[in-house]
């Protein structure tokens, strides 16, 4: 018997909404279709300018709740001779993923990433990644994202379902080391993104 739909089923663990999840609403000051996100941490490994060897991920808002974004693979991200690491793979649909925060206007963690990878993917591709919001339960947010590559239309390289969890500033307050908490909270960018997310009715 298969065919489980609960969240507790067996197919995929977690990452089925349960019964009373909700569709995802776009929040009415979400950023408009096209508008780039920027990043919503410096230092991110994701998306942060400030990072080296980061991905450097440039997402998009999209049309409902929904992100489009790019990464190209660099030669820091190899994990075998010319080919992406599995781990940064997931970090840029992790990311990708996360992003969809700013179409919410929620703080989220991922507390569940699954991830398939169909297709190797070459150092110096450009992984061209589309994500969207499928559901809501209390402060679960479901979520799903494939990569693609040679293209926006090209064939699908990587996906993944993830279960996000809402939480407050303070998870990040009180669980990061202080002294990166202590100039994040000190610079005025960083408090203006921060305070985007608190003000959610
Ligand atoms: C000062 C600077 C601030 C800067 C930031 C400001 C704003 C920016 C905000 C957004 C930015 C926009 C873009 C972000 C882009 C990318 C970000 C990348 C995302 C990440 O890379 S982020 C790092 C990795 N992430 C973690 O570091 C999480 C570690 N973890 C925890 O911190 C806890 O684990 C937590 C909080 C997840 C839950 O803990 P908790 O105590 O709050 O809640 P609890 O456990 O009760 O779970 C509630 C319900 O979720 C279900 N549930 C929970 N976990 C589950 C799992 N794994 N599988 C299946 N179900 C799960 C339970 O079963 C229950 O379900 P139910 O309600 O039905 O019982």
């Amino acid at each position: 018997m298969s065919g489980a739909t609960t969240d507790a089923g067996p197919d995929r663990p977690g990452l089925t909404p349960p019964r009373d999840a909700v569709a995802p609403e776009r929040h009415p000051d979400a950023p408009a279709p096209g508008e780039p996100l920027g990043a919503h941490y410096d230092h991110c490994f994701g998306c942060g300018g400030a990072q080296p060897h980061g991905l450097h991920l440039e997402a998009t808002a999209g049309e409902g709740v929904s992100v489009t974004a790019e990464f190209t693979v660099q030669p820091a991200h190899q994990g075998a001779p010319g080919l992406a690491h599995g781990g940064v793979l997931a970090t840029a649909l992790d990311e990708t993923l996360g992003s969809l925060a700013w179409l919410l206007r929620t703080i989220a963690v991922t507390g569940r990433l699954e991830t398939d990878f169909v297709q190797p993917v070459p150092v110096g591709a450009t992984l061209h990644l589309e994500a969207r919001c499928t559901a809501v339960a209390g402060r679960k947010i479901y979520s799903t994202a494939v990569g693609r590559i040679g293209g926006p239309d090209g064939p699908v390289a990587v996906r993944a379902d993830a279960l996000f969890i809402e939480v407050k500033l303070e998870h990040f307050t009180d669980n990061g080391r202080p002294e990166e908490i202590r100039a994040a909270m000190s610079d005025p960018d960083q408090v203006k993104v921060a305070r985007a997310f608190e003000v959610n009715p």
